[in-house]
This record gives structure tokens, sequence and C-alpha cells, in this order.
């Protein structure tokens, strides 16, 4: 029989239904094993199957053994930020020396991470010595990534929410990076919690073009970091931050699935489920890796290979505490649970340095420290201590932390 003629691919949800009618009628007619239904996936596939092996491949790669991604994409603004507490100017200098500390701590960091995400500016930059930072990090064996959002901008009549710039000419970037040695991108949406917020449109403006990124990526053989943020700022509580995160992680695998993307070839970075900065309750590592789960357990398919939180303004110990706290949860966990922290990996080693090239040593150490201890808690491994510095312990928060 002629397949084609049955099923119009003109609208898709009749097409469905005229498979299902067909399908009926040739079953009534004790002729429904010579029919075959067509997938509507299979007659377009958007990847080859050799491209989502690389991807699913270089995923994996990333999160495996207890290793996570260390979020060094700061843009030019936002590191300004970091540099003004230690009192450093934001020069391209700076910014240059500060990530080369990072960038040649000893290779032994590999155990710990898989991934470093960069800013443009930094993919280019070299060490003392010439080397391009990216091939510094590749001979680790460490994942190269990019930045490749460009920031929020308002959505009108919302309560001062954001959707995200960067569309624009995205694959053609997609694939000189790719040229230029990086393997994974990242896109990251802000959603926030407040008086008529998230609203129905941001929450479905963001998840839309997220997984419009995220399908560029894969075209382009980067795998996609999708990050959809619910900042931490009000004064919510926990239980009101599961039910959001909830909504808004529905909706991005929604359209994820809408555009056809691969889930076996990305990572999704979430917020953990906390409350929000100002709330007066506290909660424990535990409640906070048992609201986390829940919330990725209702809405995360198991065929993404890695949640890697992100940080938030929580202080390092925090972050590493309650990653380790999530791995522990007793609840079924399909996907590896790591890191994508900027803030807290990063924190203490910039104190450490504050700006002086004698201090080296210090921030390495600082650096190293920070990555051990997550890759730890990655595995369920931690075991903290007692006595923290107070780098270590201080809050990272940034009201209003739009980019
Ligand atoms: O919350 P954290 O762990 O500090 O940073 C998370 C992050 O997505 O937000 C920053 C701003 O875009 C990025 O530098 C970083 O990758």
């Amino acid at each position: 029989m002629e397949e084609k003629n049955c099923f119009s691919q003109s609208n898709p949800l009749l097409s469905h239904l005229n498979i299902v009618l067909t399908l009926r009628t040739l079953a009534s007619k004790g002729a429904a094993s010579i029919v075959r239904p067509v997938t509507m996936a299979h007659q377009f596939p958007a990847l080859t199957s050799e491209q989502k092996k690389a991807l699913s491949e270089t995923a994996r790669r990333i999160v495996a053994n207890g290793k996570g991604i260390l979020a060094a994409d700061e843009s030019v603004g936002t590191m300004g930020n970091r540099l003004q507490r230690i009192k450093v100017e934001n020069t391209e200098e700076n910014r240059r020396q500060f990530r080369e500390l990072l960038f040649t701590v000893d290779s032994s960091v590999s155990q710990s991470i898989g991934g470093v995400i960069l800013f443009h500016e930094t993919l280019y930059q070299k060490d003392g010595q010439g080397k391009l930072f990216r091939d510094i990090l590749k001979e680790k064996g460490i994942v190269v990534g990019i930045k490749l959002d460009q920031g929020v901008a308002p959505l009108a009549g919302t309560n001062k929410e954001t959707t995200v710039q960067g569309l624009d000419g995205l694959s053609e970037r997609c694939a000189q990076y790719k040229k230029d040695g990086a393997d994974f991108g990242k896109w990251r949406a802000v959603l926030k919690i407040d008086n008529h917020c998230p609203s129905h449109l941001a929450i479905q403006e963001n998840a839309n073009t997220l997984a419009r990124y995220a399908s560029i990526c894969q075209q382009n053989g980067l795998v996609p970091i999708v990050e959809p943020e619910v900042i931490p700022d009000g004064s919510h509580d926990m239980e009101h931050c599961q039910y959001v995160t909830e909504k808004v992680l529905a909706a991005v695998y929604k359209a994820l699935n809408d555009h056809h993307v691969y889930l076996e070839g990305t990572l999704l970075k979430p917020n953990m489920v906390t409350a929000g900065h100002a709330c007066t309750k506290k909660y424990t590592p535990e409640q906070v890796a048992m609201a986390t789960v829940t919330a990725l357990h209702r809405t995360v398919p198991a065929a993404v290979p890695g949640i890697c939180f992100l940080s938030g303004g929580m202080s390092e110990e925090d972050a590493t505490l309650n990653l380790n706290a999530i791995n522990l949860c007793p609840l079924p966990k399909p996907w590896k649970l790591s890191f994508s922290y900027g803030r807290a990996l990063q924190a203490s080693a910039l104190a450490a340095w504050g700006g002086k090239a004698e201090n080296k040593k210090a921030t390495q150490e600082a650096f190293m420290k920070r990555a051990l201890a997550n890759s730890q808690a990655a595995k369920g491994q931690y075991v903290h201590m007692g006595s923290s510095d107070s780098a270590s312990t201080q809050s990272l928060f940034t009201a209003s932390y739009t980019y």
C-alpha cells in the first residue's frame, strides 16, 4: 500500500489522526500486520547516528566518574564585579592572569574537572609562554566549552522579566567555535520568583529559546548545556521554589522535545531547590536534596546523561554539602548529579590571589581544594572536616543576578 498518500505531513495533528484511523480500519479488515506506522522523527531526522554518537560521548565524558564543570565564562562585566571585591582592576590582562592560574594547575585536576566553560575572550587567550588556554585544557583531557548566550533583554508587559539574546547568527558562531576547539556550549536563561513571576510568557519564551539554542548547537557538533536558572532572590520558601522549578523544567523538556533535541547529547544546568535568599526559614542539605531530586525526578527524562548544578550565590561549602546530600538522596537518580560552579569554585581562589603573582601557589591550592571537594560530593563521598576557612563559608549571593 502507498504510505505517503495516507499520512499527509502538512498538519502533524491531522497526520497523527490519520495514522490512528487508518490502522483501525485496516485492523478491522485483518490487515494491520502489513502496515508500519510512520513516525515524524524518522522522516526528517535532525541528526545522523554518527552525530548523535559524538554528542552523547562528549556529554558523558564531561560528567564521568565524579567530574564536573568549572564555569569560568563570566562576561567582562560579571568578572568586573568579582575583581572589584578583591580590589583588582577589571582589565583584559588581569582577567587573563587569574584564569591562567586556574587552567595551569596540576594535571590531576582532570580527575575532578571534566569541562571548562570559557567566555569568548578567554577562548583566544594564551598563558605567559604563549600557549592557548584551550590547548592547555585539552592536553589535560578537559573538554572546552563556550558561553553562547548574549545576555538578557526585557519582556515588555511583565514584572521585569527577561528573555535571552543571541539566536541571530548563532549557527555561524557555533561553527566557528567548533573549529576553534569548543565541544560544548552554554546558554543561561533567568527566571525569577516574585509577584506574578515567573509568568507563563517568561516560562514559555525562555524554554523555547533554550530549545532553539540547543538544536542549533547540536547541528554544529556542540553539546548544549541547557541552563534555566530560577534565581534565589526573594523571601519565598523552599516548597515554592520546588513548585516553580518543576513548572520551568517541565516546559523546558517539552520545548526540547518539540525542537527534536537529542537528549542523550545534552546536559542540564539547573538551580538547586532552595529557599529564597531572604527567607527566614532554614533548611538542611538533606531537605534541599530531597526537594531538588524530587523536582528533577518529576521533570527530567532519564535519557539526559548529566545534571550539573549552578551554585547560584551559595557559599562554597554549602554548594558542596548540598551536592553531596543530593547524591546521597534515597530516590531514583538515573542521571549523573554533578556541578557546573562559577562562584563556588573560584571565590576562595580569587581571595587568595588578590591580584598578586606571588600568591600563585595559594590560589591554585584553594582552587584544587574546591575542585576535589565537589568531585567527592558528586559521588556522595564528601566529608566535611569541621574547620572551614572564612572564604569558603561566605555567602556569594548577588541580588538580581540577571547577567
Ligand atoms: O551561579 P554560579 O555557579 O556562580 O554561576 C553560574 C553561571 O551560569 O552564571 C554565571 C553568569 O552567567 C556564569 O559565569 C556561570 O556559568
